[in-house]
């Protein structure tokens, strides 16, 4: 039997120094304009830059945004960015850390450089609850966390819920020698968006988890295997073609459209004492 594995992809070790502040500043304009072209940014939006640093992505963004939240933690750069953006009444810095940092309650999106060791928090506090103010957001990740986050195949149950309310899409590489200092790996675009049509409505969300987690708990099972305690003989062979998978493909791969079929065929056809419930 393999490993339980209801983890997100690992994030790389981190050297002390990154740990400490996640500084790799972009002195690249047209990597910033790109983003903020790829984010859609209008007038209208109100746009947080998380690790907002000196400001290099603030600044640009305020030209086109309605509203610009900077968050730094950093006291020299906070200071740095008030200097530059003072006269700019669109644009509030909050000098504190992105965990304890209030979000807007109206609808907002993300546009920034953020620091990597922070890249599963983050995600974290935007995608765990679809039903708040997030709407999408460019994001540069570490190019081995974008390929996890963006992986055909989906072997965390907390992965699959973000992507059943969100598209995450790796826009684009970006080489660790546009960043200084460099870091020690290189760098990717993470365009991620609300779902105008998810495969499964918000209001099912605690339910999908639960069937999520239950489904994923060994992610290289085979499909009937890891089912099996859900669907009868009989109704899985149905959910099978529906899904149009094989009985013995991993669980890991069924996408986010099959994950849909899975869970309205355990609505429909599967008596409510097997649906699973969530962990604790
Ligand atoms: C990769 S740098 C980006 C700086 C700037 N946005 C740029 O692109 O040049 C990340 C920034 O996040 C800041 N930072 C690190 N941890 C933070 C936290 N917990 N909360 C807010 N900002 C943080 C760092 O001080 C740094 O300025």
């Amino acid at each position: 039997m393999k490993q339980r594995n209801h983890r997100l992809p690992k994030e790389r070790k981190v050297p002390e120094r990154d740990k400490l502040h996640g500084q790799h500043f972009l002195r690249d304009r047209e990597l910033i304009l790109e983003m903020i072209g790829i984010a859609g940014i209008r007038t209208t939006d109100t746009v947080v830059d998380i690790g907002a640093g000196a400001g290099a992505i603030t600044l640009l963004l305020a030209k086109k945004a309605g509203k610009v939240l900077a968050v730094e933690n950093d006291p020299v750069l906070a200071a740095a960015l008030r200097r530059r953006t003072g006269e700019l009444r669109h644009i509030t810095v909050v000098e504190k850390d992105f965990a304890i940092t209030r979000l807007p309650q109206e609808p907002f999106c993300v546009v920034a450089n953020i620091p990597f060791y922070m890249t599963t928090a983050i995600l974290t506090r935007l995608l765990d609850s679809p039903a708040e103010a997030f709407q999408r957001a460019v994001l540069i990740v570490a190019h081995g966390a974008a390929k996890g986050f963006t992986a055909r195949r989906i072997r965390s149950a907390r992965l699959l819920a973000w992507r059943m309310w969100f598209d995450i899409k790796l826009a684009k590489v970006v080489p660790r020698h546009r960043f200084s200092p460099p870091p020690s790996v290189d760098a990717a675009l993470l365009h991620i968006r609300r779902k105008s049509s998810p495969p499964v409505p918000l209001q099912h969300r605690a339910r999908f988890i639960a069937l999520a987690e239950y489904g994923l708990r060994y992610p290289d099972l085979p499909i009937h295997e890891a089912l099996k305690g859900i669907f009868t003989p009989p109704q899985l062979k149905q959910l099978l073609r529906a899904v149009g998978a094989n009985r013995n493909d991993p669980i890991c791969r069924l996408n986010e459209r099959q994950w849909g079929i899975v869970f309205h065929t355990m609505l429909a056809h599967v008596e409510r004492h097997r649906w699973p419930a969530r962990r604790k």
